[in-house]
Formats: C-alpha cells, structure tokens, sequence
C-alpha cells in the first residue's frame, strides 16, 4: 500500500510539474485550457491503469478473491450507503454477492462476513487471524497507551508461551460455578451506588443519563470485584476507570484521521490518559507487593490477585508494575460492554410498562435478591438475551488476517485485511435461529422462554455472537449476565422507568458499524 501510495505521489508529481512548465510556456488562454484539459485526462488514465494494475494482479494472485462490492465514492467508499440503511446495506450486498464480500468505509477495506461463515474466522487459531489487531486497525488503543505512558512504563510483551495475563484467570476463575464468590461485592457496590446517587423518597422523579450513571455503577462493581475492598472503593479509581474506555476511544479516533506526527502530539498533550494510569499503578503496585510478602493477606479471591501469582512459562514473575498494569485491560474489557448492554435494556424496559409489570412479579417470586437468585429468573434472562441479540452492533468482531484464509465458499481473503463479521445481519437471519411466533426484526422480551434448546443470555451460538465463539468467546460473560441481571432487577423493584418523550428513541450508529443506546435520558420514579 505504502509502495502504491508512493507510486501516486511520484506520478501526480511528474504530472504537475509537467503541466505548470507548458502553463507558463503557453501563456494564452485557450492552450492553457488545452493544457489543463489534456493533464487531467492524462492523470485520470494513469491513475486508472495504476488502479487496474493493483487489481488485475490481486486476481492474478488469487483467482478466487472474495468479490468487492461496486459503487464505492472516493474518500467515503460505501460509508454514505452503509450509514442510510446499516442493516439493509448488508443484506442487499449479500443478496447480490453471496455471503462473502469486501466493501471500503472511508479508506479502509472490510472484509464482511455473513451467517455460517463467521464461525470460520472467529474460530480460527490466532495463528490465522489476530482479534487485538483487528481491533488495533480501526482504534489504536496500544498506541494511545503507548503515547499516554511509555515514558514512565512499557506495556509487557507476553510471550505466546505464557499463560495470557488477563484472558487465563478470567477463563479460569469465572466459569458459572464459581462466580459466587463475587455476589457479596456485586450487591455492595450496586446498593451502595443506589444509596449515593437515587436515594428518592416514594413518588419522586430523577433523570438520569444512563450511560453516565451505568458506566459509574458498573466501574464500582468491576473495582470491588477485580481489584479488591482494599483500593477498589477508591472514588477516583472507580471514576478514571469508568471513563477510560471513553477516553481512549475518543483519542484513538483523532489518531486514525489526522497525520501522525500531528495525532501524536495532540494525544500526548491533551488526551493522554496518564492520570488514570497514574492512579492505577499507586494503587495496584503497593497492594501486589504487600499480597506477594504476605503482609496484606490473600483472602478476597481478585483479578488482581490471580494475575500477580501467575507464573510466566519459564517460572519467574512478572514484575509488579507489569501485573497492576494489566487491569487496565480487564477494566476495557468488561465495563464499557457491560455499561453498553445495561444501557440498552433500560431503553428497552422505558417504552414497556406490561414487561415491567411481568418483571417486578417474577422477582416478587424470590425470597431474597442476590446476583445467584435472580440470575435463575427465566423472564429477565429471555429479556436480556433478547437484547444482547437485537441490540447488536451491525459491524463487529474485527478480526485481522495474518495468513491468506481460504473460506468454506473456496474463496480466499488475503493475509493482512481486516474481517468483520454481519453481527445484526446474522442475528436477525431465521435459517439461523430457532422458529419463532416474533419475527428476528422485532424485539420480543418473551422469545426465549419456553424454548426446548439453551439458550440462556450467557449461551453462544451462531444465532448469538454478542460475545463472540469458540475459544476465545468472551471468558466473562457469566459475570456479565449475572451483573446486568441485578442491576436491572434492585432497579425494576424500586423505580418505574420511563423517558421523557415516552418512547423508546432511536439508535445511533457510528459510520453504519458500531450501534449506541438512544441519547435520550431516563427516568426514574421511586415506587418504595
Ligand atoms: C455484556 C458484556 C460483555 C460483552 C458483550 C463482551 C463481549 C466480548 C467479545 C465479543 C469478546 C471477543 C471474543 C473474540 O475474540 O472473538 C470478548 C473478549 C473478552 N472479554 Fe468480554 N464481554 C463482556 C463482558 C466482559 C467481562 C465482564 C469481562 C471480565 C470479567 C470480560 C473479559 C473478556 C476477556 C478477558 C476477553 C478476551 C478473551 C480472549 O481473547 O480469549 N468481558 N468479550
């Protein structure tokens, strides 16, 4: 690409300093309209051959590329279409080029991905594709980290033959039997949020920005859980890793449109995240260090705990700085995704009183409310996998290729694209999903119950890909569910929910990929 780029660069060089010598040699009107006409005919041809060459060689190379979508514009590629109608686009694309096929958004090509062929590369060894850089290509959070902090700390390069730092105790440590252990601090921090923040007398109203105030509830949660009672009630800890994922987001994108020398500085004057990571390391630091001594004592089963007494494959450990410097990934991870969903389901709940009514009547059911109760209510767990299925993003799973990928279809997507996979599409698509009396398209809260098959909010599957598949579906997502489940259960018993247009408001997407929550406020009238 860079070699091409270079090549246009020369070209239209050559071309411009061609056509302002015979300008300035030709000094009449009607040969400088000659002139002019002429270098922009040529240009256009040279480019336009240099284009074919680039193309014509690619199918030399692979006979069978997955086919490019037509009608791409310059600078937006098909992002104007895509952004009109994000699901439709998809669907007409597939209805014409089959379930495989490239489009360009902006000036990035996406390999999209559709139905049965998604498992294809979600499944595939990390050998053959590469979820971090997939995801690094479209938000470079690396880079921003590396911006933010490299002076005071480099990011550890794990090796691929230790036990992965942040995925291995997650997927050792939360499997649905064991998540338990977390109930008691997950009730705490919720309660405690409620007292703080909605502490309303019978009959009074507060609004609220969901996101806002999930993002806060979540990030208390997640602190108490994965950093423990001793610095997990930290205020400003709590607060810096709500809004991380914000943050970082907002400067990864100043990094993918503007040069980098200009993005870097930028980033690294007004956007650096290193406050939080600042705060991070003088909380985390000390509380590895005392646990490894055995002056704090290891009786609060942690992220942060598990992570520091993780060997590497060669038997050291990791330094502290390098083990507290992880839970800023497991922190990325879960509050941003948990915060999204939650959020979504209040929106979803606002424009429904009867499902609320249904709702508050099976938690009536239960003796006491924890996180383990209520998680076994069939009615909140059909709602919530109906909106972790409906309220999907249209474009997801950023996977990069790292060798050719040769599809079930006989097509190949070359070594160094980038795949996505038609998350809305797939969901919404009944050869996938079991039959139903509601159409995919329609957002039923009851789907799920009474079904013969699992399908509980924490089960994957083709016709659920919220959290991925295979090995390396989400490890968290039994937390995940029970987390939202509570939170959306201590909020139905005491508030009625609504918004204050009454309905439920519509979506945003971004560029037609990702889908936000309705902008909309929400809220809350104190029934108790
Ligand atoms: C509703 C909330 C959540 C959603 C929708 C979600 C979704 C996902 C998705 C789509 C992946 C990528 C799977 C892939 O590579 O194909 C993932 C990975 C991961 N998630 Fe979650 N997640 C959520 C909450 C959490 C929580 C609460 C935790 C921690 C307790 C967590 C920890 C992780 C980790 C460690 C990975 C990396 C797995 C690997 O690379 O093998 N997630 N998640």
């Amino acid at each position: 690409m860079i070699v091409n780029q270079q090549r246009y660069n020369d070209i239209s060089g050559i071309l411009t300093t061609t056509s302002n010598f015979l300008l300035n040699y030709y000094n009449n009107d009607r040969r400088r309209f000659f002139v002019t006409a002429t270098s922009i005919f040529v240009t256009t041809y040279t480019l336009w051959k240099l284009v074919r060459k680039q193309k014509s060689s690619i199918h030399e190379k692979y006979p069978n590329i997955v086919p490019s979508v037509s009608g791409a514009l310059p600078m937006f590629g098909h992002g104007l279409k895509i952004s009109k109608d994000p699901l439709g686009f998809i669907q007409q694309c597939k209805a014409e080029y089959g379930p495989a096929f490239k489009i360009k958004l902006m000036t990035q090509d996406y390999y999209v991905l559709t139905g049965k062929l998604i498992p294809e590369f979600v499944m595939a060894s990390r050998k053959t594709v590469s979820f971090t850089d997939g995801i690094e290509t479209i938000m470079p959070v690396e880079r921003v980290m590396k911006l933010s902090y490299e002076h005071k700390h480099t990011e550890e390069i794990v090796n691929p033959r230790d036990k992965h730092p942040i995925t291995y105790p997650i997927k050792q440590n939360f499997k649905p039997n064991q998540i338990e252990v977390f109930s008691d601090r997950i009730e705490k921090a919720f309660l405690e949020m409620l007292h703080d923040e909605l502490n309303l007398k019978r009959g009074e109203k507060k609004q609220i920005d969901p996101w806002d105030f999930l993002s806060h509830a979540i990030s208390r949660i997640s602190c108490l859980c994965f950093a423990g009672s001793r610095v997990g009630t930290n205020r400003e800890l709590i607060s810096s890793m709500a809004t991380l994922t914000q943050n970082i987001v907002k400067a990864g994108m100043l990094l993918t449109v503007l040069p980098p020398m200009i993005a870097d500085m930028i980033v690294r004057r007004y956007m650096s995240v290193e406050r939080q990571l600042d705060l991070l390391m003088k909380l985390l630091v000390p509380l590895i260090n005392g646990l490894r001594s055995g002056e704090i004592p290891d009786d609060e089963p942690t992220f942060v705990s598990m992570t520091s007494k993780l060997p590497k494959a060669d038997g050291s450990m990791r330094s502290p700085e390098d083990a507290a410097f992880h839970f800023k990934g497991v922190a990325l991870a879960s509050i941003h995704t948990t915060s999204h969903f939650t959020t979504f389901a209040l929106h979803e709940l606002a424009c429904r009183p009867q499902l609320m009514a249904d709702l508050r009547q099976e938690i009536a059911t239960l003796d006491q409310r924890t996180p383990e109760s209520v998680s076994h209510l069939p009615l909140l767990d059909s709602f919530l996998r109906e909106v972790l299925r409906y309220d999907i993003d249209n474009l997801g799973l950023h996977h990069m290729a790292l060798q050719d990928l040769v599809l079930s279809t006989g097509q190949v997507i070359p070594k160094g694209s980038l795949i996505v996979a038609a998350l809305n599409e797939a969901h919404y698509d009944p050869a996938l999903a079991p039959p139903s009396d509601t159409p995919l398209n329609v957002f039923d809260p009851y789907r799920y119950l009474n079904v013969k098959e699992d399908k509980a909010s924490s089960t994957i599957g083709i016709d659920m890909i919220s959290f991925g598949l295979g090995a390396h579906a989400c490890p968290g997502r039994y937390f995940a569910v029970n987390e939202i489940k509570y939170v959306l259960a201590e909020l139905l018993v005491r508030f009625n929910i609504s918004t204050p247009s009454g309905k439920r408001g519509p979506d945003t997407f971004a560029l037609g990929m990702a889908k936000f929550p309705p902008k909309e406020n929400i809220i809350l009238e104190c029934i108790v």
